[in-house]
């Protein structure tokens, strides 16, 4: 479907666009703690640390957010996280990051973040923990949010990945009361992913679940490796399968799903515009897809936008709309009775939405 039978589709339904999503219920898979970072926290956060190195308004932070290409954008995201100091600091991220999803109408987020990146600087990791974990328990208390933590290595061209590496999952392991996954982030180039798979072997034989990026800068290669090396049970970005149809065969036969974040792909320099973006044809090949936001303050989004791109961008129907949020719980590690309620849920979202049509 264009862009334009979409809006066509608005008027038809009785409902706009921004009604029909905000009715729907959501999970979001793949968003970055750190990078969920809301730009006036950023502000005040340099200021009380002394971090005089970062744009010191909204609208210089609004340039520095513009990136030429995928490794600058992780030149920007290393020099925002230095703003994060102490347990306080942690408890108004993870607070402020569930609250703005709770807002969007998410009720079960599965959020990675990066604790090596924040060891290394000489972080306490149980004043860092004990910070996430209070604003994850505050704002489950204000709004209902279930959050559960992902734990990423950060898989840096010039970083020690051996501590890296070894350093994450100890981390995940001492904390199993709220994370539930090893990821690996960071660029892939230059970065080979079978160096990581002893990692992900002790994960999954602790029972972790293993959820690396892989296919979003580089190509199918990548992914296999991922599914081999990382047992990997659902993959961050995965985009560039389409290059090899026989992954495309493997991923749909072993149903592992694909965590799509499409306007982070434009910011990044990875796909040109939402015209080329793989999304449709992804789900036209009947892949496991879900629809998530990344790193939306620094991509200029949020999971709510991301749904209406998909609309109205991207030119999905929204019976396929529906369908990415009811994939999400599928695809999600939520204990069996949250899955039960927010399939419900969708469902009934769904029929309410069609009634109104
Ligand atoms: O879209 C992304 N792809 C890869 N890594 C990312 C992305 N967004 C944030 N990070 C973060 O970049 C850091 C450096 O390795 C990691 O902390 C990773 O979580």
């Amino acid at each position: 479907m264009s862009v334009s039978d979409a809006g066509r589709q608005e008027v038809a339904d009785g409902l706009s666009d921004e009604e029909f999503v905000d009715a729907l219920p959501k999970v979001e898979l793949h968003v970055h703690l750190e990078g969920s970072m809301r730009p006036r926290t950023l502000l005040a956060l340099a200021r009380r640390h002394g971090v005089d190195d970062l744009p010191t308004d909204i609208e210089g932070l609004t340039k520095f957010y513009e990136f030429r290409d995928f490794d600058h954008f992780i030149e920007v995201y290393l020099a925002a996280v230095r703003v994060l100091r102490d347990a306080d600091d942690f408890a108004v991220l993870a607070r402020e990051t569930a609250l703005g999803l709770a807002g969007q109408g998410v009720r079960y987020a599965e959020i990675t973040f990066t604790p090596f990146l924040h060891i290394q600087r000489g972080i306490d990791a149980d004043e860092l923990f004990g910070g996430i974990e209070r604003g994850r328990l505050d704002a489950e208390r204000e709004t209902g949010i279930q959050v559960r933590w992902v734990t990423d290595i950060p898989g840096l061209p010039n970083m020690n990945l051996r501590p890296a590496s070894e350093g994450t999952v100890e981390f995940a392991l001492n904390r199993r009361e709220s994370v539930i996954a090893l990821g690996l982030g960071g660029p892939e180039v230059d970065v080979p992913r079978p160096q990581f798979a002893e990692a992900f072997t002790v994960a999954r034989d602790a029972g972790l679940h293993r959820v690396p990026h892989a296919g979003e800068t580089t190509g199918a290669r990548t992914i296999w490796d991922a599914l081999e090396y990382l047992h990997a049970e659902r993959i961050g970005h995965g985009i560039r399968a389409l290059d090899d149809p026989a992954l495309v065969e493997h991923l749909r036969a072993h149903h592992i799903p694909l965590e799509v974040c499409p306007t982070s792909n434009l910011r990044t320099g990875v796909v040109a515009d939402y015209p080329d973006h793989p999304l449709p044809t992804l789900i036209e090949l009947a892949l496991p897809v879900s629809l998530n936001s990344d790193d939306p303050p620094m991509f200029g989004t949020t999971l709510r936008d991301e749904y209406l791109h998909a609309l109205r961008s991207l030119g999905l129907r929204r019976d396929q709309v529906v369908g990415l949020a009811a994939a999400a719980v599928e695809h999600s590690f939520a204990p069996a009775p949250l899955k039960d309620a927010l399939r419900a849920e969708i469902a009934a979202a769904a029929d309410r939405v069609q009634a109104a049509s």
